[in-house]
């Protein structure tokens, strides 16, 4: 089926100035996130992050929406660099304290396991340049069957959007 294999195909690449995005930010070649990748330090993967206002959950502090996606991004990164077919099984997430918006945070990120598909990584944010932990994270990821995104379609092939189900009105 060409368009499984070509689904299958799919991993992330570096952008034109040479980033690592996802899919819906590798057009505009910026991270709409607010995450920047700064380099490696021993284990760690290091990251500036500043949280935009309009990611704001409450007064002058972040959703924690966008404190998840973040983590999502940079424990996937820490694996990425050895690995460029993974997915996220689960992501645990403690939010310690508030994390300001528009100030310049850090988070570091390490791969603490691997064995075959499986990946067990970790990160903590901080105040830049480092600090108490704002939020700390846990992942665990898989690397993808060569069919995974094949089998998705095939299987939701078979479960058309329900309006398409019902029958016609009479
Ligand atoms: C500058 C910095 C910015 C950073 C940007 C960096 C780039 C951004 C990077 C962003 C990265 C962000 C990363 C993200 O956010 S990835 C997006 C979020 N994660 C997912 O979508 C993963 C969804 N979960 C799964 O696919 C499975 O549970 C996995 C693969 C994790 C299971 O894995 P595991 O090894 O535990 O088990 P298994 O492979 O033996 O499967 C077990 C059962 O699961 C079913 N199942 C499994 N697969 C499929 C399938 N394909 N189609 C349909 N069903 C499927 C199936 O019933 C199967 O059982 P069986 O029926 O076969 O017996």
């Amino acid at each position: 089926m060409a368009d499984a294999h070509d689904a299958d195909a799919f991993a992330i690449e570096p952008s034109a100035s040479g980033r690592l995005l996802c899919g819906g930010c590798a057009p505009d070649d910026v991270c709409r996130l607010g995450v920047e990748a700064a380099g490696a330090r021993d284990r760690d993967l290091r990251f500036d992050v500043v949280c935009a206002h309009s990611w704001h959950g409450g007064p002058d502090v972040a959703h924690g929406g966008w404190i998840a996606a973040v983590f999502d991004d940079v424990l996937a990164m820490a694996a990425l660099r050895t690995e460029p077919r993974l997915v996220t099984k689960s992501l645990a997430v403690e939010y310690l304290r508030p994390v300001p918006v528009e100030r310049p945070l850090t988070v570091l990120a390490r791969i603490d396991a691997h064995h075959g598909r499986r990946w067990e990584v970790s990160a903590r944010m901080t105040l830049a340049p480092t600090g108490p932990p704002l939020a700390t994270a846990r992942a665990e990821l898989r690397t993808r069957r060569p069919d995974h995104f094949a089998r998705h379609r095939d299987w939701l092939v078979h479960r058309p959007p329900p309006h398409q189900a019902l029958p016609p009105e009479s």
